[in-house]
This record gives C-alpha cells, structure tokens and sequence, in this order.
C-alpha cells in the first residue's frame, strides 16, 4: 500500500509477510485484534493534516456526543473532545482518505471483512479533556467494524498524559461487560497510529494535559441493524 506504512515500521527479518504492511496489518487484527504503527504515513501528510485541522475555527467543533444519549450533562461525564467531521473538501484530507481507501480494500481481500466505507473526523482535546472507558460498537447494534486513530499532536511528551488505554477484549476477560486489565497505552505522538477491532476492545483517553489532536475513523458495513450512529453526526 502506497502511503500507510513506512519501510522504518517493519522489523526485518522475521518472515515473508512483514515486507507487506497491508499483510502485516490484516494479520494482527486475524491475531490479537489491533497493530500499532509508529509512523505508517508520511512526514509531509501528517503536517499538511495538522495544518488543516489548526487552520479550522474551534467554533466549527462539536461536542461530540455518545451514541443515541444526546444529554449533554451526561456526555460531559464521558468524554469532553471536540470533534470535526471530514470530507474531501481538503486536499490533505483526501490524501488521507486514499489510503484508507487502500487499507479498506487490503483488509477486505484478506480478511474478508465486508468493510464498505469509512467515516472519520479531527478530534481535538483540550488541556483537562478525556474519554472514560467505552466501546465504539456493541455487537449487533452498529456496523462499525474496525477502529482506527491517528495522532498528530507534535512533540508530545509522556508528562502531556492523553494515552489511549486499550483493555483486554471482552470475552476474553473475566468480566461479561468492560474488561478491567489494561494490555497497551498508545502515546498520541505525532504520527502514530491504531487500528482495532471495534467491537473487542474496551478503551479510554486518559486526560490530556495539553492539547491533543487526532483523526478518529472507523470502517463499517452496510447492514440494516446500522442506524445507531457513534456519535451522532
Ligand atoms: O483518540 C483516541 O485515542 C481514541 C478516541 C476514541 O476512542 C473515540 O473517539 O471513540
Ligand atoms: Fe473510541
């Protein structure tokens, strides 16, 4: 795939599928459900992205809601991002946009997933914001299949906090509902990104002390139980 892995991502010498990041890709979320890349993009994408996202006006920010709730006192308990959602109206974006165009048609073919398009959009989190423990799609009420988050907050320092905590799967866990052991913190650094299945991992943004940006995306499939939307746009 053209754009969404850098030959410095790939461990060398290990097998015959890590030369190929969409293989590579496909075959963590067949094994443990998610990948972590370092820095899949390029260097000139990622700051084009950022450019854009800092140019938009913060009052073209939603606060971006939880499912079909709509109280804005409960979601505030949640999570306090703002969100923007995307389209090609940008050139970056777009660029953004082809090669997860790619990665859809990659993990389509080898894991046979059925993804049939993929929405995303900024999220900004302000110093003191966060996003409690959650799932992004609960099992037969969604069509949102697979996770995904890019970072782009420059320079980011462990001290700044806003890690991504990633639970165990559900299932897999003890509990029947959130699971309680953390497996991976994800740095929101500059450049990295996440994919996860969406309906296997419990996850939560621990608050950020400064300014954190991000694209959040999600692949789905074209099902008739996809009315709830995540949050609502
Ligand atoms: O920004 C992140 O690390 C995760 C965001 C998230 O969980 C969401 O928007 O659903
Ligand atoms: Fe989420």
């Amino acid at each position: 795939m053209n754009a969404v892995i850098s030959a410095a991502d790939i461990p060398r010498g290990r097998g015959p599928d890590d030369d190929d990041p969409l293989e590579r890709i496909a075959t963590a979320l067949r094994e443990t459900g998610y990948i972590v890349l370092p820095a899949p993009l390029p260097p000139a994408l990622l700051g084009a992205l950022l450019r854009h996202f800092r140019s938009l006006d913060q009052s073209r920010f939603q606060t971006a809601g939880i499912g079909r709730e709509d109280d804005h006192q409960l979601n505030q308990f949640v999570r306090t991002d703002e969100i923007y959602w995307l389209d090609r109206s940008n050139p970056a974006v777009s660029a953004y946009l082809d090669s997860m165009e790619t990665l859809r048609l990659g993990l389509n073919r080898r894991l046979f997933l059925g993804l049939f398009d993929y929405e995303c959009h900024y999220a900004h989190y302000q110093r003191g914001s966060f996003y409690k423990k959650h799932l992004d799609a609960f099992k037969g009420s969604t069509n949102r299949v697979v996770s995904t988050v890019l970072y782009l907050t420059p320079n980011w320092q462990p001290r700044d906090g806003g890690e991504l905590q990633i639970y165990a799967p559900i299932g897999g866990d003890t509990d029947e509902g959130m699971s309680h052991r953390v497996i991976e913190k994800v740095a929101p650094r500059f450049g990295q990104m996440v994919i996860f299945l969406s309906e296997e991992f419990p996850h939560e943004v621990l608050t950020s002390h400064r300014s954190r940006y991000s694209v959040t995306g999600w692949f789905r499939v074209n099902n008739s139980l996809g009315e709830q939307l995540d949050p609502p746009r």
